[in-house]
């Protein structure tokens, strides 16, 4: 699988790149070629049912003529809406218009109240658009939303900036579409922060560009290749003691849920042995889960422990005093919640972060990772991967940036994009999971890279497992998740015994 990711830059470096040893049009002609084919496919190889195809003033909009040319072509009733009064034309893009217009493509200025459409394409804009959709462009993006029909993106859901998957503009819209077919390269914005939401499935189509000529990218999804290496099957001669101790520090007076939940989900990842060591008044035993181990957080010997520090840790003296012996410790550590949060408030404990040679995990959710950096939650969205890179950078940490499309970067500027999960995760818990299964990993012997690669993309594969199941989106609750990582983390082990990457 292809899972480089590209920005806007690199891609129009490529694009230069490819043009100059091509004739003139033919990227143009094989990107309408293959969302054709594409659009072929989406209608189910039905060819009486009506497309109708938006295009804008640019090389986008060039792309759909063509397509709708293609069709035409196949025999397929293609209506191309092409706002009046649009620009002077590309030389690529008027050629496509002529073969259009030249064949059987009807042409209108307006979209017709009562439309039935078999599939809707948007070739408003792609990754040339400067400004946020206005006028009649944002009308009919807005209109797509309506469509009960299939929408297919050319290159980029229009609106969408390609390198963040936030709209362009202050109050800026984008399309939403069912699929995007996306060109030469995937981007990061179409997996992340609202990509998700306006691009659908993605089908990259280079175009006849060998990939191998590509440069480095930007950043990659995440997937089993990266941790691929860590998933060993048991040995019949390991003891509880080969699998690692986690710790989970939290739990402060009322905030007992969040520990737990970070201590089953280390349990249920394979961690050898558990330990809840709580700040305030605890039970003694999880009656669900007498396994774990509790502990006083004030008596907990770290040892080699893995300690996940700031499940319901509170922000006491108590709190900051722990945090600033585990980062002075060379105990690999999962830093999350409460911990950021105490992390954000003391220049003195992010210095003692950033000078600690051990590996460290930090797992912020947007608001977090704004307190970490002196900015705003919404900042941080509109360009989650500049801050996960800078997060990683000032921090020397692997950095987990969540929600969807969660990053993962390192101080190198080495960035993942995760694209498992689903919007059942959007419930109270489903970090402390996280939290507690990267953990485990780590404990495992698994490098901070690779723990937090896998930590993220095996919690998100749990919650498609689980909506698969039927149990979510809705009402999925972060207690089902450990059971599903284990179903998870054991499928990948067999499947990577088995011969499978
Ligand atoms: N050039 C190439 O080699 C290829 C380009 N391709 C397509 O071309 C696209 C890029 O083409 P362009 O660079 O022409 O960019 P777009 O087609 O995305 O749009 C740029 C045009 O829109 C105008 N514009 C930008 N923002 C606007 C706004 N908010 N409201 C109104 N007008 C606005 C610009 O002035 C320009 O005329 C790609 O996304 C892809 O779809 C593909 O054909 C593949 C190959
Ligand atoms: N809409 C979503 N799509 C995918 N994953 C999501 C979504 N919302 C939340 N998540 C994931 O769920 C987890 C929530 O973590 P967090 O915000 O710390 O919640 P909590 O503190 O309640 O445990 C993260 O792993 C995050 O990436
Ligand atoms: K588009």
């Amino acid at each position: 699988m292809d899972d480089t990711l590209y920005t806007v830059a690199q891609v129009r470096a490529i694009e230069a790149g490819a043009r100059a040893q091509l004739a003139p049009g033919t990227l143009m002609r094989r990107a309408g070629e293959a969302a054709a084919r594409y659009a072929l496919e989406l209608l189910g190889g039905r060819r009486d049912l009506p497309v109708l195809l938006l295009a804008g003033p640019g090389n986008n909009g060039g792309d759909a003529l063509e397509m709708a040319a293609v069709l035409a072509d196949t025999g397929i009733d293609a209506t191309v809406l092409f706002p009046p009064g649009q620009r002077e034309l590309s030389e690529e893009a008027a050629d496509a218009h002529a073969r259009a217009r030249a064949g059987t493509v009807g042409f209108i200025d307006m979209l017709p109240p009562d439309g039935e459409w078999g599939l809707v394409v948007d070739g408003l804009f792609g990754i040339g658009l400067a400004r946020a959709l206005e006028g009649e462009y944002r009308d009919l993006a807005a209109l797509l939303a309506d469509m009960r029909c299939p929408v297919l993106a050319l290159d980029v859901p229009s609106g969408l900036d390609a390198d963040t998957g936030m709209p362009v503009g202050p109050d800026g819209i984008a399309v939403r579409a069912t699929h995007t077919i996306t060109f030469l390269a995937d981007k990061p914005g179409l997996h992340t922060a609202d990509g998700r939401d306006h691009a659908g499935l993605v089908r990259v189509e280079a175009l006849g560009i060998d990939p191998a000529t590509l440069p480095e990218p930007a950043a990659r999804l995440d997937s089993r290749a990266v941790f691929a290496r860590c998933l060993q099957a048991r040995r019949h001669g390991s003891h509880k003691g080969s699998y690692g101790d986690v710790a989970v520090i939290g739990g402060a007076e009322g905030m007992l849920g969040a520990p737990l939940l970070a201590a089953r989900a280390a349990l249920y990842a394979g961690a050898g042995r558990v330990f809840a060591a709580m700040l305030g008044p605890h039970p003694g035993v999880d009656s669900v889960q007498p396994e774990i181990m509790f502990r006083t957080a004030a008596e907990l010997a770290f040892g080699s422990r893995t300690l996940v520090l700031g499940p319901g840790m509170g922000g006491s003296a108590e709190a900051m005093r722990l945090l600033a012996q585990a980062l002075d410790s060379t105990n690999a550590l999962v830093l999350d919640a409460d911990a950021l949060n105490l992390l954000a408030a003391s220049p003195e404990l992010m210095a003692r972060l950033a000078r600690r040679g051990a590996g460290a995990v930090l797992t912020p959710h947007p608001l977090e990772a704004a307190r970490l950096l002196g900015v705003t939650a919404a900042t941080i969205q509109a360009d989650r991967l500049a801050a996960a890179r800078s997060l990683a950078e000032r921090t020397g940490a692997v950095v987990v940036l969540k929600g969807s499309g969660t990053l993962v970067g390192r101080p190198d500027g080495t960035l993942l994009v995760n694209p498992t999960g689903n919007p059942g995760l959007a419930t109270g818990g489903s970090g402390d999971v996280l939290a507690g299964l990267c953990g485990a990993l780590l404990a495992q012997g698994w490098p901070a890279w690779e723990a937090a690669a896998g930590a993220v993309w095996i919690h998100g594969a749990a919650a498609d497992w689980l909506v698969e199941q039927g149990i979510g989106p809705i009402g999925m609750t972060a207690g089902e998740l450990p059971a599903a990582v284990r179903a998870v983390l054991n499928r990948l082990v067999r499947e990577a015994g088995a011969g499978r990457p």
